[in-house]
């Protein structure tokens, strides 16, 4: 179950390409046009230390942190694809770009994006001696153990000594304020809540309890979306307060058919699911899924009907280099090239760096990429389309923070994860009021 076929993310494209999911030939990094800074100032946008201890990292439950989203030679033709790397693997990598000692690493096929714990497979191609160019197979374990076969792996796994957890359920709720008038300043506010737990539909039942007994502001001034992972999706709809919305984490590119697997925009609307998050740079990363792929599964649900939370965000890697504003403008640039309307599109800025990871941006660093993102809007869409879209921060949004970054005049929400396990989400969700006063 574990180690599946490695070779999956060339093979997914190939196949997404003859299904005419992927343009021709892979997206190189395009200049993102006007929008974007020519020269990005490199040391400008830094990952925050604000915002206070992060629910998530103290639940343990995400691992991001422990994760660089970094180029390999199958990424480097997708900014946005993976090869998961433990950030003190920087070095390796850089060297192995520079042809010292090449080492590619790959996700195990099968793993789910909310998988806690991250395996890596590495692949070595020996530089020197008899052997060299022979490519020897690593499987590394979370916790730093490598074995030379899936055997190994195998038997490892089967004396306890290392537990494969998945992170079970995921729950986001975000809210808004929809009916306020539409100005850049005031039209919205949201929140998002995700929680990490075992799944079990008893512990579903209590999360929607708690949420349907707290007292927030009223529907005009906060929307609250609750989403939770498909198989909640009827049990959640069902006992949910009326006035809390419930939105998918994902769906199908098209139309649904032979897909096995696959959930369709369509069985949403017939659920009568209103939104939709895509983009998730989970699945971006884990699931290999491109700016084109996303591009076109926001204009796909958004023809069908539902209300699409596209997710954008830039790697640690990526804002180091200075490449924040040109990596979000691509991805925002893919979906604006698949869509004519964004009346029904909520745009999240999460930047992966820190998604679970306590590392918050400043309200400063948010601000900062809220207002390219509007810019670019209003220079690539219109005026109107960047005053009325929603602009949402997500990634370690937590009680101490929320009101400062909800005060930024460019961020209209949250989509909030570990912090909803603690009674501060209430106090998320009442920060929304920041913008009504
Ligand atoms: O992933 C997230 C929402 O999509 C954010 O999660 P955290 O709030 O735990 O960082």
């Amino acid at each position: 179950m574990v180690c599946g076929d490695i070779e999956w993310e060339p093979k997914l494209v190939a196949l997404r390409r003859a299904m005419g999911l992927e343009p021709p030939s892979p997206p190189r990094a395009q200049p993102p046009g006007p929008l974007v800074p020519a020269a990005v100032k490199p040391n400008k946008l830094r990952v925050g230390e604000g915002g206070g201890s992060s629910s998530s990292s103290a639940d343990g439950t995400r691992t991001n942190s422990s994760v660089d989203i970094s180029s390999s030679v199958e990424s480097k033709d997708h900014p946005q694809q993976v090869g998961c790397t433990k950030q003190g693997d920087d070095q390796k990598q850089k060297r192995g770009r520079a042809g010292k000692a090449k080492e590619i690493s790959w996700l195990i096929y099968g793993q789910p994006s909310c998988m806690k714990n991250t395996w890596n497979i590495r692949k070595k191609i020996r530089q020197h001696g008899a052997s060299a160019g022979r490519v020897d197979k690593y499987y590394e374990s979370p916790d730093g153990c490598k074995f030379r076969s899936r055997k190994e792996v195998e038997v490892y796994l089967s004396k306890g000594k290392a537990k494969l957890e998945v992170d079970a359920i995921t729950v986001w709720v975000w809210a808004s304020l929809p009916d306020f008038p539409k100005t850049t300043l005031w039209s919205t506010f949201g929140h998002a809540l995700e929680r990490v737990l075992n799944g079990t539909s008893e512990e579903v039942k209590k999360i929607v309890s708690t949420l349907n007994q707290a007292e927030v502001p009223s529907e005009d001034v906060v929307e609250v979306v609750v989403s939770p992972p498909f198989v909640f999706l009827p049990l959640v709809k069902g006992v949910l307060r009326p006035d809390f919305h419930v939105a998918a984490q994902n769906c199908w590119v098209r139309k649904g058919g032979a897909f096995t697997g696959e959930v369709s925009a369509e069985m949403l609307v017939n659920l009568g699911i209103p939104w939709v998050i895509l983009g998730h740079s989970e699945r971006r990363a884990l699931l290999n899924e491109s700016n084109y792929f996303v591009g076109d599964k926001v204009a796909y649900a958004l023809s069908q009907g539902l209300k699409v939370i596209a997710c954008v965000g830039e790697t640690l890697e990526q804002r180091e280099s200075g490449s924040t504003v040109a990596v979000v403008a691509e991805q925002t640039k893919a979906i604006a090239e698949k869509i004519s309307n964004w009346d029904n599109v909520v745009l999240a800025y999460e930047p992966v760096w820190a998604i679970g990871t306590g590392k918050v941006a400043t309200p400063a660093q948010a601000q900062e990429v809220h207002a390219e993102l509007r810019k670019w809007l209003k220079d690539n869409v219109n005026a109107e389309v960047a005053a009325s879209t929603r602009i949402i921060y997500g990634g370690s949004v937590n009680g101490a923070n929320c009101k400062e970054l909800a005060a930024q005049p460019d961020v209209d929400g949250f989509l909030v994860g570990g912090a909803s396990l603690k009674p501060e989400f209430i106090d998320i969700i009442k920060s929304a009021t920041v913008k009504k006063n």
